[in-house]
């Protein structure tokens, strides 16, 4: 886990500027043939070959916010890698959640690097091995400013999950870096 290098003032001010100035949706899913609203916010971001098929439909990513943009660069310095999209996700309070996923399409290749920036409220992920049961799920405790990069087979291994929590928390966003390496073309 790395710090991204800004003041707590600095990090707060990230955090209402991106609340107010990113166009956020929230958007549904379809589970088991019904339509469910997804619980949290989220902004797909990219350059613009990052479209990406979710649901049957081609999702196009929003153009880089000037403010996302200066964040990315700290970001690949940091995890010295490259980035080319972003999912940001708002967690509204502590009904807002992001189940069991890896991120683990095929657009990403082998062993992607994923760095996640959190600002705000700090949230638990849990981590769950993806074949051995036996092993206990591990949480890792998010906060204001915590950088966490996720490279090898962190994908192919583990699943992570951010759950609801009964407290009542604030906000959180969370800013999750990606390559995509081989665009969809369809
Ligand atoms: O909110 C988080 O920390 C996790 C986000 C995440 O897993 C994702 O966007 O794929
Ligand atoms: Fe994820």
């Amino acid at each position: 886990m790395l710090r991204y290098p800004k003041s707590g003032a600095l990090l707060r001010e990230l955090f209402v500027r991106l609340a107010a100035e990113i166009p956020w949706r929230q958007e549904s899913i379809i589970l088991y043939g019904k339509c469910h609203m997804q619980p949290r916010l989220l902004c797909w971001m990219g350059d613009p070959e990052c479209a990406y098929r979710y649901s049957g439909i081609l999702h196009k990513p929003q153009p880089w916010h000037p403010l996302v943009s200066g964040i990315r660069a700290h970001v690949e310095a940091l995890a010295g890698a490259r980035f080319n999209c972003v999912l940001l996700n708002h967690y509204r309070d502590g009904q807002d959640s992001m189940g069991f996923h890896a991120d683990d399409e095929p657009e990403l290749g082998a062993q992607p690097v994923i760095a996640s920036l959190s600002l705000g409220a700090a949230r638990a992920m849990h981590l769950r091995h993806r074949r051995d049961r036996a092993l206990p799920t591990q949480k890792l405790v998010l906060a204001d400013g915590d950088l966490l990069v996720m490279r090898g087979n962190s994908q192919c291994d583990w699943k992570h999950a951010i759950p609801k929590s009964r407290k009542a928390l604030g906000p959180r966003i969370n800013l999750t870096f990606r390559l995509i390496r081989f665009p969809s073309l369809t």
